[in-house]
């Protein structure tokens, strides 16, 4: 009698850098500690990646290696960074045969690089999630090497994985009582100073304003709306976001991945402003994707008016957008991911 091979339970999530990967790792985690299987993890010590999972106890195991991007380096940097990534490599195979690790599932960002090396080197199966609708720099050299790639636009696409919470607390937009503004994990300037430019008019109208600055324009944002005598839900950074999100009715951001598909989970029409300096100019063709299918609006930054917002707030009708966006995502990305890696890992 054939016996069946048992599914592989030693998974190994890597990548990072900020928190558009690490969002990807969060939720496949969760999806993995749903099916009683705790997850290893390998990240960076720069980046987010400490920030994020460094105090998280779901792992069963987790190391943050010594690496930087390669990417934006010149000349001794970037072999410095190289010489880095191949020792943290070595580093992440001895980790790889230490725990057993019997499939690997990279979500890009310079954090990524040792680990999904070392799964090639030992032949553990590579699984990739590409957040972007354009492949970053080290998922075009690894997809030849992945036994599946995974991502959320086009003809073969998955759901994007996006945490539970935002379709539980999902709802339908019909009237503009909140705003929200945000600028992806870091922050964005330009979004910030657009906020400030609205706050008079948004007062006037009684609509409230929440506003993500980011860790560096937080002194300046939250003085501006004091300087303005203007009331305001001004914070950094998050770690419960789900629930501003789910508050308002309409937001403006960046076009982050996974804030992208996070505020479609959600059902909120949004005004999509890019970050122009993206690889590829990714987040412009993430927004492109939503906006294509009249799903949502978007705006070049150096084209950003106010004469824009109001123009959708007060002549475009939101709900058949946040209807429309009840069919742009459904909650199986993760799923998905897990049973292929359960499926076809070692
Ligand atoms: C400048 C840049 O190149 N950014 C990239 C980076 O974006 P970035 O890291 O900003 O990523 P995203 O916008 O995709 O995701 C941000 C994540 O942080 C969370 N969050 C944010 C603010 C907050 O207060 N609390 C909180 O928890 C969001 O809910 C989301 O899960 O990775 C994304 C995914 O590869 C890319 O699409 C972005 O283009």
């Amino acid at each position: 009698m054939r016996s069946e091979k048992p599914k592989p339970s030693k998974i190994l999530l890597t990548g990072g850098g900020t928190g558009g990967h690490l969002a990807i790792v969060r939720s496949v985690k969760e999806e993995l500690l749903r099916r009683g299987i705790r997850p290893c993890y390998i990240g960076s010590e720069s980046g987010q990646d400490r920030a994020w999972f460094g105090e998280d106890a779901d792992f069963e195991a987790k190391r943050f290696l010594p690496t930087r991007g390669v990417v934006n380096q010149r000349g001794f940097g970037k072999l410095a960074s190289m010489a880095q990534v191949f020792k943290a490599t070595l580093q992440a195979r001895r980790f790889i045969k230490a725990h057993g690790i019997e499939a690997v599932l990279s979500v890009g960002g310079f954090s990524a690089a040792p680990a999904s090396f070392a799964a090639i080197l030992t032949g553990t199966p590579l699984f990739i999630h590409e957040q972007n609708a354009v492949s970053g720099r080290l998922n075009r050299i690894l997809e030849p090497f992945a036994k599946r790639f995974f991502s959320s636009y086009g003809d073969d696409r998955i759901d994007y994985p996006v945490g539970e919470i935002f379709f539980q607390t999902a709802r339908l937009r019909t009237e503009v009582e909140t705003v929200i503004f945000l600028g992806g994990s870091q922050g964005a300037k330009a979004i910030n100073d657009f906020a400030l430019e609205l706050a008079p008019e948004l007062r006037r109208r009684g609509i409230r304003i929440v506003h993500q600055t980011g860790n560096l324009d937080y002194e300046r944002i939250k003085g501006a709306y004091e300087a303005l005598g203007i009331e305001a839900d001004v914070f950094a950074f998050d770690k419960e976001l789900y629930k501003r999100i789910a508050q308002a009715d309409f937001a403006v951001s960046r076009a982050g991945a996974s804030t992208l598909w996070e505020l479609a989970a959600n059902r909120i029409p949004t005004l999509f402003v890019p970050y122009p300096y993206a690889a590829g100019d990714h987040q412009y063709h993430n927004a492109r994707y939503i906006v294509e299918r009249n799903a949502g609006w978007i705006v070049r930054q150096n084209a950003l008016k106010s004469d824009l917002f109001w123009d959708i707030i007060d002549k475009e009708n939101i709900a058949p957008v946040s209807e429309k966006l009840a069919t742009m995502i459904g909650p199986d990305g993760a799923r998905k991911i897990v049973e292929s890696m359960l499926a076809e890992g070692r």
